[in-house]
């Protein structure tokens, strides 16, 4: 007989006390493939997707593949994805599938599908998605997570310097767009604090190189009790000063993630492996001190 699956939030939570709070993301940038002495071809991406996995399954809290650069190469790009997720399941390690999908609600069914049904070749532990069809509209990836104990990532407040435009932006009720979306991620999470878990499993994405956004948009991160993904550390200037300066007294539900900072050590495993421990040493100092 099985039980109900362990939902995200509490798998994440722990990942985090054992590994520290990092997540390194696989991002095969054409740059980095040279670097490596790879071909820019599905073999490429398979070969350096599963690089990574040998050297950081295991040893950090999270992966996160980027799909954008595996889609670059089709049907086969998308192979070689599911190859990399498939040894993020068989190394133990939680892996977020980075792919910031948002649609209609009827149609955001067939990427929850995708990515949180039991048995898809797509699904990891976790997906990001986009919820500027409204929040409403993520509706059945968050049912469908829930139920295979599977988690969203929201993007809130992107690290990007565009995302402002629209996530600072003001409704008819002067709350802002990231303060909303907030505030439904933590109504999907009260549940979860009912239950006495340690987060939620409807996370956030809130860039380490937001400065003071969340304080400008009336963003309460602390109160969203799930997960909070913080991509911007590394190669786009974060770092311990950051991530202690964005996040506050909501620090220790951050799950920090490189990509390039991390990916730069390559392809050498020993060296992408402690490039992965220093960053991980950092993210701790910085959130958990
Ligand atoms: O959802 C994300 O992960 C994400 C959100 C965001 O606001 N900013 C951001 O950089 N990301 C992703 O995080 C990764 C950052 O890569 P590096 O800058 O190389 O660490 C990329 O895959 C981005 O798509």
């Amino acid at each position: 007989m099985t039980g109900a699956p362990v939902p995200f939030g509490a798998r994440l939570a722990a990942a985090m006390d054992e590994a520290g709070p990092l997540c390194v993301g696989i991002d095969p940038h054409v740059s980095l493939l040279d670097d490596w002495g790879l071909p820019d071809d599905a073999a490429g991406l398979r070969e350096f997707g599963l690089r990574v996995m040998d050297a950081v399954g295991g040893h950090v809290a999270a992966v996160k593949p980027q799909a954008a650069f595996f889609e670059r190469h089709g049907s086969a790009g998308v192979a070689a994805l599911e190859e990399v997720i498939a040894a993020a399941r068989a190394a133990g390690t939680l892996c977020v599938v980075d792919a910031k999908r948002g649609d209609i609600g009827s149609t955001m069914a067939g990427y929850a599908d995708a990515f949180l049904a039991d048995g898809s070749p797509l699904a990891g532990d976790a997906v990001t998605l986009s919820p500027y069809l409204g929040f409403g509209s993520l509706t059945p990836a968050a049912e469908l997570a829930a139920r295979t104990g599977r988690g969203i990532f929201v993007l809130c407040l992107t690290s990007n310097k565009e995302g402002s435009q629209v996530q600072h932006a003001l409704g008819p009720d002067g709350v802002s767009v990231a303060a909303s979306i907030a505030a439904q991620a933590a109504l999907l999470n009260a549940g979860a604090v009912d239950d006495g878990l340690p987060m939620g499993s409807v996370g956030l994405v809130v860039g380490a190189t937001v400065g003071d956004a969340a304080r400008a948009t009336g963003t309460d991160l602390q109160a969203v009790h799930g997960p909070l993904l913080a991509p911007g550390v590394g190669a786009q200037g974060a770092g311990e000063r950051e991530l202690t300066a964005v996040f506050g007294r909501a620090r220790r539900q951050v799950l920090a993630s490189s990509s390039r900072g991390v990916l730069a050590a390559g392809p050498d495993t020993a060296a992408l492996r402690s490039a992965a421990r220093r960053a991980a040493d950092e993210a701790s100092a910085a959130l958990r001190g």
